[in-house]
């Protein structure tokens, strides 16, 4: 609030803005040369004895009036600040997903601000223009502004780094407190949905030690705007995740999205047209944002050399040209791999911020080499069968316990069996809600576990008996040859 000796100055302030006015009206009764000496020396005066600048942000700017966002990061950046000290305060509901309440000044409110020792005011307020002014129902139209007051010996601390700090300030308060969403492509165009996945790293069931690696990876990742402009490397990451179906490859990219508060954008390779369209769907991402591809090596079945072996493979065959460009049209994509390799690492992943690119596979082996190298998919994490640490996470997650008298003979099983996450989890869903669920859902999966690990010593002895016959018969052939 106008509290010291601003507070007259602002008095002070008023009476000059006072005589300016008067002073507007008298100056019309002086000769022009005249005029435009007193107004000079006027100027002077009113500067010597009101040492503080101004400075306004209006809401909409330019010839076309498009909002400001300088006025939108003020607001934000305002938003503490005034809910602690303001005295009239506006609110809004924030559509994400904990819909809070969002506060902000009110008309003609004022706070003040500290910044390095400096002290600086904050001021609302607004205009009416009135449009359509020969309209019976002339509309009127409200232009809000934010005044920025500090000493003109702040001057160069202010217009820099303070300004500086409020707008980034606010950008990260809005990025924090926007809707966020899931986008999917429909051919070279992206639709969007809210996002609105509750898979967090917490609820991820996975190692914690392997867990904590990948959420320090990420955050380090989001803070490191400064060192990939040092290293001249565009501000990205590739992630390739790997393991069997339900596992939580695509659970672990939600949580991505949540924890670093991203968009994401699924690209569906196979809807793609051809490489322009896929360049054309990456500058269309926006910073901050998740691109994934999922299952990778069914997608890869479209493209480059693998297209064209079929193609071969087909010609040899005799088929029909005609029915093969049909076919060609019907699938569409004709996206190669060194387009996708374009996608990744070429100067189009340069343009804007900070991009986040995962895929996921459950064939690490089928996938390209260069498509995966390091540089690309900068790191490799395999998600694996459920263990011991996994399952307390799910334990915890769905059954709410830390401990039971049945979790040593689950940990002896598990590790014994291949049970993904997805199918424990299944187990551990509630069924009735009845006392000692946990007994019973616990129960239900050592039945599980129990049944998974004999059909897996079936299979394995199945397995070494094929073998064993294989080996026999080359045996046989061997001797054959022999004689
Ligand atoms: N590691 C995990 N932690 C928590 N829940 C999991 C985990 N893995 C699987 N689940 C549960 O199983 C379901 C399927 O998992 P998800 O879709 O993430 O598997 P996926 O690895 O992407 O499988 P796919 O390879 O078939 O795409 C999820 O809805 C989730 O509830
Ligand atoms: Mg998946």
């Amino acid at each position: 609030m106008f509290k010291d000796t601003k507070d007259s100055f602002a008095r002070l302030g008023s009476l000059v803005g006072g005589l300016m006015f008067f002073w507007a009206i008298f100056q019309q009764f002086f000769p022009h040369q005249l005029k435009n000496h007193i107004d000079k020396y006027f100027q002077r005066l009113v500067t010597y004895v009101y040492p503080y600048i101004q400075i306004r942000f209006n809401e909409f700017t330019g010839e076309r009036l498009m909002r400001s966002e300088a006025y939108f990061a003020i607001e934000n950046y305002l938003s503490t600040n005034s809910s602690l000290h303001a005295k009239r305060l506006k609110a809004d509901m924030v559509k994400n997903k904990q819909s809070q309440l969002v506060l902000s000044m009110d008309d003609h409110e004022e706070v003040s601000d500290e910044f390095k020792g400096v002290k600086i005011w904050w001021a609302s307020g607004k205009n009416t223009v009135k449009t359509q002014p020969l309209s019976f129902h002339p509309v009127s139209d409200e232009r809000r502004y934010y005044k920025l007051t500090f000493h003109k010996r702040n001057r160069d601390l202010v217009i820099g780094p303070y300004l500086d700090h409020v707008l980034k300030e606010g950008k990260a308060i809005k990025v924090k407190n926007r809707q966020r969403k899931l986008y999917t492509n429909h051919g070279s165009y992206w639709s969007h949905v809210v996002f609105q996945h509750p898979a967090t790293f917490q609820t991820l069931a996975m190692e914690e030690e392997k867990k904590q690696e990948i959420i320090d990876d990420l955050v380090a990742f989001s803070q490191a705007e400064d060192f990939y402009t040092r290293i001249g490397r565009a501000w990205k990451r590739g992630y390739l995740l790997y393991g069997p179906p339900g596992t939580g490859k695509s659970t672990m990219v939600s949580a991505m999205a949540n924890l670093l508060n991203y968009d994401i954008y699924d690209l569906e390779l196979t809807a793609v047209r051809d490489n322009t369209d896929l360049r054309r769907l990456l500058i269309d991402t926006s910073s901050k944002s998740i691109i994934v591809i999922e299952d990778i090596d069914c997608s890869l079945e479209l493209t480059g050399q693998r297209k064209r072996k079929k193609e071969q493979k087909e010609e040899e065959e005799g088929k029909d040209p005609k029915e093969k460009k049909e076919e060609k049209e019907s699938k569409g994509s004709q996206v190669t791999l060194s387009g996708l390799l374009n996608f990744i690492d070429g100067i189009w992943s340069a343009c804007g911020g900070e991009r986040i690119i995962v895929f996921t596979t459950n064939f690490v082996e089928k996938l390209d080499p260069a498509l995966i190298r390091k540089g690309r998919m900068d790191k490799h994490i395999e998600l694996s069968f459920c263990g011991f640490e996994a399952f307390k996470v799910l334990a915890k997650n769905y059954l709410c316990i830390d401990d039971h008298h049945l979790f040593p003979t689950i940990g002896t099983l598990l590790g014994e069996t291949k049970m993904t996450p997805a199918e424990v989890a299944e187990h551990l869903m509630p069924k009735k809600v009845i006392h000692g669920e946990a007994d019973i859902s616990l129960k239900s999966l050592i039945q599980a576990l129990e049944k998974a690990k004999e059909e897996e010593k079936l299979k394995a002895e199945e397995e070494s008996r094929k073998k064993e016959l294989v080996g026999k018969e080359e045996d046989k052939d061997q001797n054959t040859k022999n004689d």
